[in-house]
């Protein structure tokens, strides 16, 4: 047997693997989901048993949670950690948000997945949302649909353009995984084995679902090698997610064909308890207007949003890419300040160094640059920076004021269950405990000033 499936079942709330999807105390069970391979008896609540094969003794994986290349011999190329034996199966449920899923992944991350399959769990907001692909698709829940997918602009293929005025904040998009995979799995098995688990995983979804995964876009033509079609689409369409801490990479049909701008109108949120991507809109968008969101993390210059997009197999055409060389030069320029005050801020914050009036006349600079260059999603991160500047000279309700603004853009932006909502969580106790110092500092000096007197 499998160490994999041998460990006692834990009892809810000590679940390792199950930081969202359970305790789930709507079920009324009282013990983690076990996680099954291919030696289980059961294998509920997959539609099939799993089929699993093992990395070779050889194989090594990037180091988890380590950022740079993942290129082996580049400069900045992450570490390599072994990856020997371990298990990658493919789970399918063929009933999955009306469509089916297949995932991909080691056992006790499929275990992870197990509470949010349950179609109960999508909450009305977002299952019966005219932006919902669960929405009923009869021809009145169609016409309140907020896109319409079809060819956009030359050589960007097709596209989702709005059909009704999207407002801001409003859900121009409510979609599920169809297909999810731990991303290490591309790198830990040998060609032979990755094929077997991607056409296994593909074969096991129901007709429609394999034929909307067939139809995404394939990247670049040229190059295709047949046998490994799937990871073509991988390569164009996939969105990163995280399940319990481990990097997975997430297929979603109508989400997958929207097109990428450096200056997007969208961003996306991903539930893991309810396993959902939200598209929402970060300002209102007209009808006709299409749906654009960033592949790349947002506020770079042009020369590193040219190399990071090359990973994405094409060369961006967007408005700001395409702009004149003054236009990108100039918002090349206030990018490059923007980082520049960030860091300023925790460096200088970090030695003492900064006054208020040094902090105030970089936050206005600040907010007209984010502005300017339409970075306002960058605000969960620039708003922490700015509490922790207050902080550092012990101004605590312009630090509480920030903390606060940045934890409800984390919120928006990234959902309640967003880790860094726990890091800002962290941040206001930090404020609490240096603010508790200050008090018993002052008690101090009014103490032994009251015993001198
Ligand atoms: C995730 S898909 C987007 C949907 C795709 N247009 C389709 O027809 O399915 C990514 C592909 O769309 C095209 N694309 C997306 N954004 C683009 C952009 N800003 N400039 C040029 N091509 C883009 C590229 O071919 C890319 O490989």
């Amino acid at each position: 047997a499998s160490l994999d499936i041998d460990l006692p079942l834990p009892q809810v709330g000590q679940c390792s693997w199950a930081k969202y999807g359970y305790p789930a105390f709507s079920t009324g069970l009282d013990v983690c989901p076990r996680p099954v391979s291919d030696l289980s008896k059961d294998y509920a609540p997959w539609s099939y048993p799993p089929f699993c094969i093992r990395a070779p003794m050889n194989a090594t994986v990037p180091e988890p949670g380590s950022e740079g290349s993942y290129k082996e011999g580049e400069e900045n190329a992450i570490p390599r950690v072994s990856a020997a034996g371990r298990k990658y199966c493919v789970y399918t449920s063929r009933t999955f948000r009306g469509r089916g899923l297949s995932v991909i992944s080691t056992p006790q991350m499929a275990a992870n997945l197990v509470a949010s399959l349950d179609d109960t769990r999508v909450l009305p907001r977002l299952r019966d949302h005219p932006a919902s692909s669960m929405a009923r698709r009869d021809e009145k829940r169609a016409a309140g649909r907020p896109y319409v997918i079809k060819n956009v602009q030359q050589g960007h293929g097709k596209g989702l353009v709005a059909r009704r005025r999207v407002p801001k904040w409003g859900e121009a998009l409510i979609g599920f995984p169809i297909m999810m995979a731990r991303t290490d799995f591309l790198e830990a098995l040998p060609d032979a084995d990755r094929k077997t688990l991607e056409d296994r995983a593909l074969a096991q979804l129901p007709k429609m679902a394999q034929e909307a995964i067939l139809a995404l876009a394939h990247g670049i033509g040229g190059d295709l090698d047949k046998d490994f079609l799937l990871e073509h689409i991988f390569r164009s369409n996939i969105f990163g997610i995280e399940i319990a801490g481990v990097h997975h990479f997430s297929l979603q049909v109508e989400g997958s064909r929207i097109n990428h701008d450096c200056r997007p109108n969208t961003f996306w949120r991903y539930s893991p308890s309810t396993m959902t991507h939200e598209v929402v809109a970060f300002r209102e968008i007209s009808i006709g207007e299409e749906f654009t969101h960033s592949y790349l993390p947002l506020g770079l210059p042009l020369a590193d949003r040219q190399q990071s997009i090359r990973r994405w197999g094409f060369a961006c055409h967007c408005s700001l890419c395409m702009a004149p060389k003054k236009v990108s030069f100039a918002s090349d320029i206030r990018r490059t300040r923007l980082v520049e005050i960030y860091t300023t801020m925790e460096d200088e914050g970090a030695m003492g160094m900064l006054t208020r009036d040094k902090i105030e006349t970089l936050l206005s600079e600040m907010m007209l640059l984010i502005n300017g260059e339409d970075l306002v999603p960058q605000l969960c991160e620039y708003y922490a920076m700015i509490a922790r500047a207050y902080l550092s000279i012990e101004a605590f309700d312009d630090a509480r004021h920030y903390a606060q603004q940045s934890e409800e853009y984390w919120i928006r932006y990234g959902t309640e269950e967003h880790d860094n909502v726990d890091e800002v969580r962290a941040l206001w106790k930090q404020i609490e405990a240096k603010e508790k110092e200050r008090d018993a500092r002052r008690r101090r000096r009014d103490a032994s000033r009251a015993s001198r007197e």
